[in-house]
């Protein structure tokens, strides 16, 4: 199904609050750096129109709320709702999440000088999202990236899972919506073998809607609209001793 046009944003709204590029950010991503207090910190990977976002800094503000675009028109658009609103707990970056979640050096570097994640004075790397440090990891509605060649692009890779899952805190949460029922199965088997900590699957309910925007994102609006089924679940990480 293709997506609907972006409306043009307005051009007198400074987002510069709101929307970060990735030379932007501090190395190190925490609540402190990025927000300058210490409140659980929830990231969500492709955000889109930034619909989640936008709701749910509301609905919890002693939360902070990082939303990543790799699509900078949809970042921009995120990050323009939440300028609107003046929102102090959420902001969008305009980038790919998998070099900010990992652990291993990878490519926002702007030359070969500016290699990545710096090195400990052991050589060790360190990473951009220190481990156990969030609150709360949401990927809704992932581009599943069927054809093989593609695949390595998926949210939902294993590199992918075990960086949400290093990051996490105990207890910390992984939700995970999607209208494709082979890929919401393939990936509750793919996080059942290399991310055992997760536990079982717990699914969420689908609220009722009060009016045209009620919905957790655009695209969870668009298939319940269109009549399409819905899978979520959430993982909370346990203990792994
Ligand atoms: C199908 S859309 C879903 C958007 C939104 N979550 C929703 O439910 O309405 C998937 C989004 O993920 C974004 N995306 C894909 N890979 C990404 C990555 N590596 N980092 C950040 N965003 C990504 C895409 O640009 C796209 O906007």
């Amino acid at each position: 199904m293709p997506r609907a046009a972006l409306r043009k944003p307005n051009p007198d709204l400074d987002l510069s609050k709101w929307l970060k590029k990735p030379e932007d950010l501090p190395q190190e991503l925490s609540s402190q750096t990025l927000f300058g207090n210490d409140q659980p910190l929830e990231i969500e990977v492709g955000s889109g129109k930034g619909l989640f976002i936008q709701t749910e800094s509301q609905r919890r503000p002693e939360h902070n709320f990082f939303g990543i675009e790799i699509a900078g028109k949809y970042a921009a658009h995120a990050a323009a709702r939440l300028a609107r609103r003046d929102r102090a707990n959420a902001m969008m970056l305009a980038g790919d999440a998998e070099p900010l979640f990992a652990s291993r050096p990878r490519s926002y570097a702007q030359s070969p000088s500016d290699a990545g994640d710096p090195a400990s004075s052991d050589g060790r790397v360190v990473p951009r999202i220190a481990s156990g440090s969030l609150e709360a990891v949401h990927v809704y509605f992932p581009d599943p990236w069927w054809k093989k060649r593609h695949r390595k692009r998926r949210v939902l890779s294993d590199a992918n899972i075990r960086e949400f899952s290093r990051t996490l805190r105990t207890g910390g949460q992984l939700h995970f919506w999607t209208d494709v029922l082979d890929y919401f199965e393939l990936t509750v088997e793919l996080i059942a073998e290399i991310a055992p900590e997760f536990g079982v699957p717990l699914p969420e309910v689908q609220r009722e809607s009060t009016h045209d925007l009620d919905y957790h994102t655009h695209f969870e609006r668009r298939s319940r609209k269109f009549g399409i089924p819905v899978y979520r679940v959430c993982y909370r990480k346990r203990d792994r001793s």
